[in-house]
């Protein structure tokens, strides 16, 4: 329908047009350019309905009115989705997974190398709580995750996109357990809840309204995923796969990255259990916790 329009709109201007000059050819063209954008992105979405992995094709996708929304809304919303779409692509192919650490509770990271992302980390693991408390905890209450795992200083949400995206702004703890340093982080956050799964993608993303700030290292995280699926009808537990796919930016040996970063992901894990009430914790785990906390709140990252 849309394109019907466009054609018949482009056939009635066609004559004017051609008389135009300078500023006025540029202004009809930079609005060509938002049409086509429009397009693709309706294209983006068709394709995420029929093609994308883990079932996130089934979710009944509300059908979405680019009239009502900003160009820059529909930005975020297109990249957002496309982080997902990508994260899950890496996800589905089940090749090529090296074990990287087992731990005693069940937890396991896998690593691989993708061409175009480098190295990327995936977790899973069995969380008791359900998918909906999950979803809760990990997006709709984002900006509280400082208070309950110190390796993240700080998570404000710079932009509420809709009801299943957000940008926001994240910063690690530079601490003397994360070699890396401290980070900072612009990214957008796209979050899609089924009865019983949840998908939480998210990318790096340039904001001029944020740009990077002096003695911060902005490192960029994603196309990067989270999915979340029900094991049991009771929802007590669900399964977690955690797709990290980050460069932290910086001088760094590619060792000490590679180390760090599925450190950090059984760290955020051990904090997510402390945080669900100690309920699924292993002996390793309140060994650990028992011990005194071997991340101390320092300024020493690299600022
Ligand atoms: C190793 C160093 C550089 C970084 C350590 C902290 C990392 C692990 C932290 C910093 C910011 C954090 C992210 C902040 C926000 C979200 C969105 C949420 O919906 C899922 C978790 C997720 C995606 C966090 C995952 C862990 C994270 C990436």
């Amino acid at each position: 329908m849309l394109r019907a329009v466009v054609k018949l709109c482009c056939g009635i201007s066609y004559p004017h047009m051609r008389s135009m000059a300078g500023l006025q050819r540029r202004a009809v063209a930079v609005i060509g350019q938002e049409i086509t954008q429009l397009q693709q992105w309706g294209q983006i979405q068709q394709h995420i309905r029929t093609h994308v992995a883990l079932n996130y094709n089934e979710v009944e996708q509300e059908d979405v009115q680019p009239a009502a929304m900003s160009g820059n809304q529909l930005y975020y919303e297109q990249h957002g989705r496309e982080a997902m779409r990508k994260a899950l692509s890496m996800l589905e192919d089940k090749d090529g997974w090296k074990v990287e650490m087992t731990e005693s509770n069940g937890d396991v990271i896998y690593s691989k190398v993708i061409p175009g992302a480098g190295k990327v980390f995936r977790m899973e693991a069995v969380l008791e709580a359900g998918v909906d408390e999950l979803y809760d905890i990990l997006y709709a209450r984002v900006q509280e995750m400082p208070q309950w795992n110190p390796s993240i200083q700080h998570i404000e949400v710079l932009k509420h996109v809709g009801p299943e995206t957000i940008v926001t702004h994240e910063v690690s703890a530079g601490s003397a357990g994360n070699l890396i340093g401290q980070r900072d982080f612009v990214s957008v956050r796209h979050s899609c809840k089924q009865k019983s799964r949840v998908y939480l993608g998210g990318a790096a993303i340039q904001l001029e309204s944020f740009p990077p700030q002096a003695g911060f290292v902005r490192a960029e995280d994603g196309p990067t995923c989270i999915v979340l699926q029900a094991l049991d009808e009771d929802k007590t537990k669900s399964h977690f796969t955690w797709l990290l796919n980050m460069d932290v930016k910086g001088w760094l040996p590619k060792s000490i990255v590679n180390q760090a970063l599925p450190r950090a992901q059984l760290d955020f894990t051990r904090h997510l259990r402390r945080r669900l009430g100690g309920r699924s914790m292993s002996l390793h785990d309140s060994l650990h916790l028992a011990a005194p906390s071997p991340i101390l709140k320092t300024e020493t990252g690299e600022r």
